[in-house]
């Protein structure tokens, strides 16, 4: 998928010469230090990075769908939009003003019940706590259904009940064929739930399945590269 790709940001060389490649209905998870270029190779994924190398993906058949959940955002406390409202602004194919169709509606509320959040659908957005938010995002990401799922850090508000929410949705999607792209710092997750594991840092440090990469050299090499501070 990621064939060579480079990325300079101003003066800093952010990735350089990554090559690494998520088998279709596969958890493929990213990790690395702090600044170690991760989100930066999930922008170069959704076009928004001036990379150099090569990025392509094969879908089986007809184009499929990607859905990505950004790392947590941080909203305007006083935004006077429902959870509803929100994700409907999203998905609809008719104006805000005018109120989701219920199809819409019964899909949202769907999306909601698969982040065990169905009952927060006339909450404020304003109103959420970070995991609550962080949860109404991993549902946008699920609607529509997506081929690809890319993931950037969607444990890092969450708190047990959202972690445990979590892990049950990765494998009811790996069941159901979507293939997972996945930034993530917790390396004990990474070791439960993925079938690969990258270790970024710039450069690539290592790739392959999480009980043979991540040994416990790996694990405190990556750590003290994070306390070290940036690559
Ligand atoms: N627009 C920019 N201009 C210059 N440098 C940037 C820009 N955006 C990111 N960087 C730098 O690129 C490097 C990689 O950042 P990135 O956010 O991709 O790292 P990350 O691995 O996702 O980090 P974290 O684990 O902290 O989320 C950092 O050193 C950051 O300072």
């Amino acid at each position: 998928m990621f064939d060579g790709v480079s990325l300079v940001l101003g003066r800093t060389e952010v990735l350089c010469e990554v090559s690494l490649r998520a088998e279709p209905g596969k958890v493929h998870a990213v990790v690395g230090p702090n600044g170690g270029g991760k989100s930066s190779l999930i922008r170069c994924l959704l076009g928004q990075a001036p990379h150099a190398g090569s990025i392509a993906i094969d879908w089986p058949g007809e184009q499929g769908r990607i859905g990505y959940v950004p790392q947590a955002l941080e909203f305007d406390r006083g935004l006077p939009m429902t959870v509803m409202d929100f994700l409907a602004a999203l998905v609809a194919d008719r104006p805000a003003f005018l109120a989701p169709r219920p199809s819409v509606k019964v899909t949202i509320l769907a999306a909601l019940a698969e982040v065990g959040m169905e009952d927060k659908a006339g909450r404020r957005m304003g109103a959420l706590s970070g995991g609550e938010r962080q949860r109404v995002m991993m549902a946008q990401g699920l609607m529509p259904a997506p081929d690809l799922l890319v993931l950037d850090e969607p444990m890092a508000a969450l708190d047990e009940a959202g972690a445990k929410i979590f892990e049950r949705l990765i494998g009811t999607l790996k069941a159901r064929g979507t293939t997972i792209l996945w930034v993530e710092h917790d390396l004990a997750v990474v070791r439960r739930l993925a079938d690969r594991v990258t270790g970024l840092s710039r450069t690539l440090l290592f790739d392959g399945p999480p009980e043979a990469e991540l040994t416990p050299e790996r694990v405190l090499a990556l750590f003290s590269h994070r306390a070290g501070g940036a690559a």
